[in-house]
This record gives structure tokens, C-alpha cells and sequence, in this order.
């Protein structure tokens, strides 16, 4: 059974007289488990994918199923619901909350509903390998370090589907090699599915597939 199945996805935008295709009829499967990486130039259409697939905005036309819910048949409050408990973001730019320790931040999404069998953000810690981080700020880490910490913030809820927008972009390659490892760590050990827009070569070519964009249809 199919995860995510996108059906002439077509989102426009308005930009004074004239309209913009961000994406123009796009149709693919993505099954549980794969890892997926978006690419094409940029303005090709890649965020605004990720946007629909993560319900932050829906499409002007076609469908989008994601966990056998088709989006915009929802509610508000439903898609608020399939987000929360079905996807998990990571960011290029971490998203921490810089007053809040490591261990704050992962926590954070926790109480944002009830949970079942939340994993301990000890053990979070330890899955992305920064236990000894616990106390610290996000200032006092490295690019790296933060994103694991986003990453790990990402799993407090189990997602079914990790999306992530360039999340190597702002890490020298070193750390970007760490994060993909993580990365497909979490798909091959714990079947997470990844959908991962990048502009990073090495990160697209570990994927299983790529979705490429070029003026907001596939290709
Ligand atoms: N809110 C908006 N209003 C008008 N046009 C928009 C809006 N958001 C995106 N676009 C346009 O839609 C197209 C696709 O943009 P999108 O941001 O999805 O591309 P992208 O592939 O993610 O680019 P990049 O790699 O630079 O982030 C572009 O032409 C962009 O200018």
C-alpha cells in the first residue's frame, strides 16, 4: 500500500497579473520505507512539494493521500492531527528555540498532545549520539550537533514520514556526511520513510529514488 500518492498535484500562485505553475500536475507513489530525495534547480518547485506533503498548504488542484487521508477533505483541526502524529520536520536552518537546553527542545513537541509510548528524550539523545549534550544550549553546539537535536525532536512523536528541506544546507560536508548516516540509519533500522529535498550529490545519490523537478513538473 502506497504512503503518500500525489494525483496531478498542481499548486498556483498569483503574483501580480501574473500566474506562477510552483507545480504543474505531478503525480508519483511513495510506498512505506523509501527514501526519497527532491531535486531540481531552484525555483523549480521543490518547497513547495514539501509544503503540501507536510499540510501546511494545500493544492490548487489534484490530490494529495497521505496515510490513506486524502488532504484536503480534511478539517483543519484533522490535518493539524495527521501532521502531528504522522510526519516529522527537519529543517537547514534547525528551528531550535535558543532559550530552551537540548533536552528542552526535543521535548518540546511532546506536549503538544498525548503521545503513546513517547520515547524518552534520554534515549532520543542517545539515538542521534549526543547524551553529553543534554544541558547545553544550542548556541554552544556545532551546525551538526543542531540538526541532530532537530532530528531528534523530529522522532518524539514516531513519525511514520521524516520531511526534511536541505537539511545538510547549511553544514560543511563532514557534518552533512554525519546527518545523511543518521538519516538512513532511521530509514534502514526503524523504516522510517524520508522524503529529503536537497541540493547535496551525495545525499541525493544515497537515496532510493529521486523525484527531479524542472519548472514545477517532474522529470
Ligand atoms: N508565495 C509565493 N508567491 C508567488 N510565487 C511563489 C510563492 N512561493 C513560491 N513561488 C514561486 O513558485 C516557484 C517554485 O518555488 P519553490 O520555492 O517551490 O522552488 P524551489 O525548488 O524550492 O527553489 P529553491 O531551491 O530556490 O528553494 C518559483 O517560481 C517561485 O518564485
Amino acid at each position: 500500500m502506497s504512503l503518500i500518492e500525489a494525483r496531478e498535484l498542481t499548486r498556483l500562485y498569483t503574483r501580480g497579473t501574473e500566474t506562477v505553475r510552483a507545480l504543474d500536475s505531478v503525480t508519483f507513489t511513495i510506498h512505506p520505507g523509501e527514501f526519497v530525495a527532491v531535486v531540481g534547480p531552484s525555483g523549480s518547485g521543490k518547497s513547495t512539494l514539501l509544503q503540501l506533503l507536510g499540510g501546511m498548504d494545500l493544492p490548487s488542484s489534484g490530490s494529495l493521500t497521505i496515510a490513506g487521508k486524502e488532504l484536503s477533505r480534511l478539517s483543519d483541526t484533522e490535518r493539524t492531527t495527521l501532521r502531528r502524529d504522522t510526519l516529522g520536520f527537519v529543517f537547514q536552518d534547525f528551528g531550535l528555540l535558543p532559550v530552551l537546553t537540548v533536552a528542552e527542545n526535543i521535548a518540546l513537541p511532546a506536549g503538544l498532545g498525548k503521545v503513546s509510548q513517547a520515547p524518552s528524550v534520554d534515549s532520543l539523545l542517545e539515538r542521534v549520539g549526543l547524551s553529553h549534550r543534554k544541558n547545553h544550549r544550542p548556541h554552544q553546539l556545532s551546525g551538526g550537533e543542531m540538526q541532530r537535536v532537530a532530528i531528534a525532536r523530529a522522532l518524539v512523536r514516531r513519525p511514520k514520514i521524516l520531511l526534511a528541506d536541505e537539511p545538510t544546507g547549511n553544514l560543511d560536508s563532514a557534518s552533512g556526511a554525519r546527518i545523511l548516516e543518521l538519516l538512513q540509519e532511521l530509514n534502514q533500522q526503524e523504516g522510517i520513510t524520508l522524503v529529503v529535498v536537497t541540493h547535496n550529490d551525495t545525499l541525493a545519490a544515497a537515496a532510493g529514488r529521486a523525484l527531479a523537478l524542472k519548472d514545477g513538473k517532474l522529470v
